[in-house]
C-alpha cells in the first residue's frame, strides 16, 4: 500500500504579512514526523506565496488555492498555472466548495482546471463534497462520484492528484464528519475508482478529509483505513495544526 499521509493547510482568504510570519515561525519551530511519514503542504493566499515559500522549512511544500483554467493572457485577476510553475509552487488546490458555490465553478470547469494544471506539471489537491441537503436526500455518493467522474474523464494519470473529500456541511461549521461517515465515503470513492479508473489508482491515490478538523478529532479520523490525511482550514492558522500533522503517526500503530 504505502499511501503517504498528507496534511494540507488551506489558509483561505486570511492573513497579513505579520501574521504569515508568525504562523511560519510556529511551523518552522515544530517537531513533527519526518517527510518520509507525512507530506505537509501549506496554502496561503496568492499574494503571500513568495513570502511563505522563502521562509518555510524545506520539508514542507506550498500550494496555491486556485489557478486559471488555461494558458494565461487577457484574464484580469486570474493567476495561471504557468506562473505557479515559474515561481516553483508545486501544488494547487482546485475545486474547493467555496469556489464551486460562490464562484459557480461547475464540475466540468473544475475538471478542465485539474487537467490543465497537471499538464503544466503542477500537483493537484482536487476537492469534492456534498451539501447538507444532498446528504439528507441520500445523494452523497451520486454527487461525489459525478464530481470525480468529471475529473476522471479528463485526466489519464492520477500520480499527482490528491482527492480531498470535504463535505460542505462540515466546512467552517465545527460540525465534523464522524470517523465512520468519513470512512464510508472514502471507501466508496475507492470502490468507485476501482470500477471506473483502475484498481492501481484506487489503491494508490490519497483521499484526504476536510471539514472542521482540529487537534481534538484528528487522531480518530486518521485511524480510519481510507483516510489518508487532511485538508485543514481554520485550525491550519493556529498552533494546533502541528498536532494535526502529528496524527500521521496513528498510521504506524
Ligand atoms: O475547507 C476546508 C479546507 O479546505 C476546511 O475548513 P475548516 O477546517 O475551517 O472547516
Amino acid at each position: 500500500m504505502g499511501r503517504k499521509f498528507f496534511v494540507g493547510g488551506n489558509w483561505k482568504c486570511n492573513g497579513t504579512v505579520a501574521e504569515v510570519k508568525k504562523i511560519v515561525d510556529v511551523l518552522n519551530g515544530a517537531d513533527v514526523p519526518s517527510a518520509e511519514e507525512v507530506e505537509v503542504v501549506i496554502s496561503p493566499p496568492f499574494v503571500f506565496l513568495p513570502q511563505v515559500k522563502a521562509l518555510l522549512r524545506s520539508d514542507f511544500a506550498v500550494a496555491a488555492q486556485n489557478a486559471w483554467v488555461k494558458k494565461g493572457g487577457a484574464y484580469t485577476g486570474e493567476i495561471s498555472a504557468e506562473m505557479l510553475v515559474n515561481l516553483e509552487i508545486p501544488w494547487v488546490i482546485l475545486g474547493h466548495s467555496e469556489r464551486r458555490a460562490l464562484l459557480k465553478e461547475s464540475n466540468e470547469f473544475v475538471a478542465d482546471k485539474v487537467a490543465y494544471a497537471l499538464g503544466q506539471g503542477l500537483k493537484v489537491i482536487a476537492c469534492i463534497g456534498e451539501t447538507l441537503e444532498q446528504r439528507e436526500a441520500g445523494e452523497t455518493m451520486t454527487v461525489v462520484s459525478e464530481q470525480t467522474k468529471a475529473i476522471a474523464d479528463k485526466i489519464a494519470d492520477w500520480t499527482n492528484v490528491v482527492l480531498a473529500y470535504e463535505p460542505v456541511w462540515a466546512i467552517g461549521t465545527g460540525k465534523v464528519a464522524t470517523p465512520a461517515q468519513a470512512q464510508e465515503v472514502h471507501n466508496n470513492l475507492r470502490s468507485w475508482l476501482v470500477a471506473n479508473v483502475s484498481s492501481e489508482v484506487a489503491e494508490s491515490v490519497r483521499i484526504i478529509y476536510g471539514g472542521s478538523v482540529n487537534a481534538g478529532n484528528c487522531v480518530e479520523l486518521a485511524g480510519q483505513p481510507d483516510v489518508d490525511g487532511f485538508l485543514v482550514g481554520g485550525a491550519s492558522l493556529k498552533p494546533e495544526f502541528i498536532d494535526i500533522i502529528k496524527s500521521a503517526l496513528v498510521k504506524k500503530c
